[in-house]
């Protein structure tokens, strides 16, 4: 087996979202856990593997992980770091936990609980604040060409930054772009669309100093076979729903290994 590589090609991820019970998610996770210490993309450090259940299985999921090289990351943190907010969760306990990642800007929580671009910059600097990274999600919400879509995003992206550019933090984001219309669907977009937009906020990010290192993943009905058809362009995928059998988190990284490092 090769040396581990120093950055991942790949970044892999998994939300639970709120789909498995407390006993499922535990059995899910020992069964990744298992694939990530054998698996050799992610023995190798070709991919970056990490899994966002809920938070009350966090913990759990991170001692059923049994020390795998598995990255922890939280479906969401608060704006605000300690005080009189019922029902939140600082990224001061996420990290003490052991997260390095927090979800934010969901298109769910978008849509169901009226997240607004002032509540996701908040959480995009709350998280930055407290060295975690944020998982930033965006995507346009209707179909459009790759060109008019990247822009779109693009500026939920800069809109996400405001907190953090005025409070002076920075650090690399993972972005998982996910077109609001292809979450929840049968089918994933197209890869030619994947790798459009994704080449766009590549550049796009290329341009954002403050936040060197940042890589995009897509989402939206990704699983099995589509990191190959998008051929390596992209920098991996953040699963739903097709990543809920462990048997296909191994599919994908197999995949990962077959595309290999990145050789020029
Ligand atoms: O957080 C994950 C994405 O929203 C994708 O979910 P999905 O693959 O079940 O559509």
């Amino acid at each position: 087996m090769s040396a581990a590589t120093t950055t991942p090609r790949f970044s892999i991820g998994v939300s639970l979202k709120m789909y498995f019970t407390h006993s499922r998610t535990i059995e899910w996770a020992t069964a990744i856990g298992e694939t990530a210490r054998r698996h050799p993309a992610v023995r190798t450090g070709l991919v970056d593997l990490f899994v966002v259940p809920t938070f009350p299985a966090l913990v759990p999921v991170r001692d059923a992980l049994g020390g795998a090289p598995v990255r922890l990351g939280a479906q969401d943190l608060a704006s605000e770091d300690v005080g009189a907010f019922t029902g939140e969760v600082s990224g001061v306990e996420l990290a003490e936990i052991g997260c390095t990642l927090a979800e934010i800007g969901h298109a769910e929580r978008r849509r169901l609980f009226h997240e607004d671009d002032a509540v996701i910059a908040a959480k995009t600097a709350a998280a930055l604040r407290n060295g975690i990274t944020p998982l930033l999600c965006v995507g346009e919400l209707e179909q459009a060409p790759p060109a008019v879509a990247a822009l779109e995003v693009a500026v939920q992206i800069e809109a996400a930054l405001t907190a953090s550019a005025a409070a002076g933090l920075t650090g690399p984001l993972l972005i998982a772009y996910e077109p609001v219309w292809a979450i929840g669907a049968p089918e994933p977009a197209a890869p030619e669309h994947i790798r459009g937009v994704v080449a766009e906020l590549d550049r796009h990010l290329a341009s954002l100093p403050a936040h060197a290192g940042s890589r995009v993943v897509y989402g939206g009905s990704a699983g099995p076979g589509l990191l190959t058809a998008l051929d390596g362009e992209v920098a991996g995928l953040f699963l739903g729903r097709f990543a809920h059998d462990p048997a296909a988190v191994e599919a994908i990284l197999d995949e990962a290994l077959a595309l290999g490092p990145v050789t020029s």
